[in-house]
């Protein structure tokens, strides 16, 4: 049987200083593929510091992060940075995509810093994967020009530039309206359904949690509660 894509071990997270403050404590969790899981719980219980920690953007204090079997806090920073743009995409709840590239060029940057693919079929496949996503008419525009939903759908076709099996998404509609909240929802549950991708996404808001196929439920950065829908998403 193969590994969990991602797979938390004990991990904990401890900020230090004076009053050192703990983030996450003692998380187990694995992930594994095609599921499209919340995680869920107040604001402030480490929603966003598990995910960082789940994508290797944030190191545990204690505890091991692995991907595909793999142990990820021995590696060294390169290799934990191969890691992340192989085998892992994100999309925040502020796009972060770079204002003076036109969205293909922001769509190919992942793909150049991982140096797979040619320069012609980094282009073709930002250009594909934008089309894929309703973008096929503003593909030489750049992110101020489209609408919020619109660059939300180009952090995710950059998510998907190198083709990782599972997505980590911060509120991904935490700064959108509904119409647009439930058409970038709509298109991770899609990611899921059609691509076979793993969603991890921390989100507020409980009618789109209700929606997923698990919940993760963290309080006070501990794992309170990981529930399963019956029937899976379809
Ligand atoms: N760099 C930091 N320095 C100090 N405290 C921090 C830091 N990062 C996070 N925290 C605190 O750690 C706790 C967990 O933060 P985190 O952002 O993971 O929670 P969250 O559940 O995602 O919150 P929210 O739903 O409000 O986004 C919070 O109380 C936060 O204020």
């Amino acid at each position: 049987m193969s590994p969990p894509l991602i797979e938390a071990r004990q991990v904990t997270r401890i900020l230090p200083g004076e009053v050192p403050v703990t983030l996450v404590a003692d998380i187990n969790l694995a992930i594994g593929a095609r599921e499209f899981i919340a995680i869920t719980g107040p604001s402030g219980s480490g929603k966003s510091s598990l995910l960082y920690l789940l994508g290797l953007l944030d190191l545990p204090t204690r505890g091991d992060v692995l991907i595909d079997g793999r142990s990820t806090t021995a590696m060294t920073e390169d290799e934990r940075a191969e890691m992340r743009l192989s085998r892992l995409g994100f999309v925040f709840q502020f796009h972060f995509l770079l204002p003076e590239f036109s969205i293909t060029e922001n769509v190919a940057l992942p793909m150049r810093a991982l140096g797979r693919l040619s320069a012609r079929g980094i282009t073709q496949r930002a250009e594909e994967l934008l089309a894929s996503l309703g973008l096929a008419d503003h593909l030489r525009k750049t992110p101020d020009k489209l609408s919020g939903g619109q660059r939300q759908r180009v952090a995710v076709a950059r998510a998907l530039a190198n083709d990782p099996p599972v997505i980590l998404a911060d509120e991904p509609t935490g700064s959108l309206d509904t119409a647009a909240t439930a058409q970038v929802f709509g298109i991770l549950r899609d990611l899921v359904i059609m691509r076979g991708k793993t969603v991890v996404a921390v989100t507020h808001d409980l009618n789109l949690a209700a929606q997923m196929q698990r919940r993760v439920h963290i309080v006070d950065g501990r794992l309170a509660d990981d529930a399963q829908a019956q029937p899976p998403v379809r």
